[in-house]
């Protein structure tokens, strides 16, 4: 399992680039490697700080055509809903990179806009599977879980990571690759959301942590290591990067 590795940067803008220097470096070195490169995204202000990927020189630099792109969690409504992380994504990130439509994992249309939360994870689950067979996504030797190349992550001001929130049961979830939530605390209530065993299993995960509101769960995991808070159950195979900036990093 990997320690967390820790960087404060001065300002966003700093955390950003760094960002996507980190993304773009990865997509090179997985590329090169086994040809193609499965990426995890997240919802809130991750996509704005995914800006600077779609400028120079990592907008002509990056081989878009090899990436897959998935949601650790997404939230269960239609695609057009104002609360949906792929429109989210899509408006701010994919439509402005040439990554092919079949490469972008999206949860499943229909059963979203029909609000069936637990629908909507078996399918994300069994589209997992069915990239298994298709040999796009490995299962890991090492965890038994899929293994995908770089999760890109968030955490909310009650330490939650993906959909696992404080005090609910999913965070125990350790059969199923994709659980749902019907109560989630952070609205909408119905969501979809990767299992812990899922999340740890990538090969790199990058939490990205911007303002003061997170500052006080910062504070308590990364000081006192706190169990009741999801975020920090984060590991990684390969990398367990935490980037703060100073706002998120004041309560140190
Ligand atoms: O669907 C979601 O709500 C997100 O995937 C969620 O897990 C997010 O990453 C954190 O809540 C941080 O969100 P903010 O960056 O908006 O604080």
């Amino acid at each position: 399992m990997a320690q967390r590795k820790m960087t404060v940067f001065p300002t966003k803008n700093e955390l950003s680039q760094a960002m996507a220097e980190y993304t773009a470096n990865l997509s090179a070195k997985f590329i090169k490697e086994k040809g193609l490169f499965t990426v995890v995204l997240s919802g809130g202000d991750l996509i704005d700080w995914l800006c600077k990927l779609v400028q120079p020189p990592y907008i002509d630099s990056i081989e878009w055509s090899k990436w897959h792109v998935f949601w650790v969690d997404e939230r269960v409504c239609a695609w057009e809903d104002p609360d949906s992380n792929y429109k989210l994504a899509m408006e701010g990130f994919l439509s402005k990179v040439p990554i092919p439509d079949k490469n972008i994992y999206a949860i499943d249309k229909h059963w979203a806009a029909n609000g069936n939360a637990e629908h909507c994870a078996a399918l994300y689950e069994e589209c997992l599977k069915n990239l298994v067979k298709e040999k796009i996504i490995p299962i890991s030797k090492k965890t038994g879980y899929p293994e995908f190349d770089l999760q890109l992550l968030g955490m909310g001001p009650d330490g939650h990571m993906a959909s696992l929130f404080p005090n609910h049961p999913q965070i125990n979830e350790k059969q199923k690759w994709v659980t749902h939530i019907t109560d989630s605390p952070k609205p909408p209530p119905k969501r979809i959301t990767f299992t812990l065993p899922v999340i740890n299993s990538a090969l790199y995960n990058l939490m990205a942590i911007c303002d003061k509101a997170p500052a006080k769960s910062v504070a308590e995991i990364m000081k006192h290591n706190n169990l009741s808070l999801p975020s920090a159950h984060l590991s990684a195979q390969v990398e367990n990067v935490w980037y703060l900036d100073q706002a998120a990093a004041s309560e140190l």
